[in-house]
């Protein structure tokens, strides 16, 4: 089954047709970028993957979970299963790397301290700041930061990971450092869709691309010319 699938979706925002006829499918290991102008309804796309706006027609699947019979109740289980990574990292600025992890584990339903404690330092392990597990996030660089911030996003082992904007705020070098970081992740079988204005990104590490406008989606290509087994942190 693949991990998204939308038919014929539309989205609002308020009373306002955001995109029509969405029709998009992705399957596990592909990493898919989504790029527009500012306003054309990315966020929006992004938001009703994970459960903040509705499919207000057609049909679609994240994962196990149909969209168009979405409960309130199951949003909390449908964001278990997916990772989500922001521009701005949203990390809690008032305790450590390691205890910002804790505190997704707790409330996503983990108990077990030694478990959890494991479970933390092997996803800090994944993205190659193990050693800031005791920094507070002020400590990190914006780069490392965002590296906490996909961390997080891995604890749950989510089949998708949506990230909005993730190198907005870096500069092009460790922007490069994050997509290299993203595409392994894809590689190792966790989906990924990337909202971004970043084309020199796009050109560089090539894939899927999904442009948004005209209060439409479009797939606009499918270039493969980055080899991610050379991308590992
Ligand atoms: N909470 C809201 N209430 C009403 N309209 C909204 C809301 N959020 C966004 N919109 C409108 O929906 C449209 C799509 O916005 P969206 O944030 O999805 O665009 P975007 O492509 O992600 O833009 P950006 O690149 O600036 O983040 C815009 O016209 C915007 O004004």
């Amino acid at each position: 089954m693949s991990v998204i699938e939308i038919s014929s979706g539309k989205i609002y925002q308020r009373n306002s047709l955001v995109l029509d006829n969405i029709n998009f499918k992705l399957d596990k290991n592909e990493f898919v970028y989504v790029i527009g102008k500012t306003g054309s309804g990315k966020s929006s796309f992004l938001k009703m993957l994970y459960g903040e706006l509705s499919l207000a027609d057609g049909a679609g699947h994240v994962s196990e979970f149909d969209l168009r019979k979405l409960k309130k109740k199951q949003i909390p289980l449908l964001r278990r299963d997916i990772g989500i990574v922001f521009q701005d990292f949203q990390l809690l600025m008032d305790r450590s790397v390691k205890k910002n992890l804790l505190f997704v584990l707790k409330s996503t339903g983990w108990r077990k301290k030694k478990e959890m404690e494991k479970r933390a330092l092997e996803v800090l392990g994944m993205v190659g700041v193990e050693n800031k597990a005791d920094r507070m996030p002020h400590e990190l660089s914006g780069g490392e930061q965002q590296r906490v911030a996909v961390a997080r996003a891995l604890l749950n082992r989510p089949s998708l990971i949506l990230a909005d904007e993730p190198t907005g705020n870096l500069d092009p070098e460790t922007s490069e450092e994050i997509m290299k970081l993203l595409t392994a992740i894809a590689q190792e079988g966790t989906s990924v869709l990337m909202a971004t204005h970043d084309m020199a990104l796009v050109d560089k590490f090539g894939g899927r691309v999904l442009r948004v406008e005209n209060g439409g989606i479009k797939e606009i290509s499918s270039i493969n010319n980055f080899n991610p087994f050379e991308a590992m942190p």
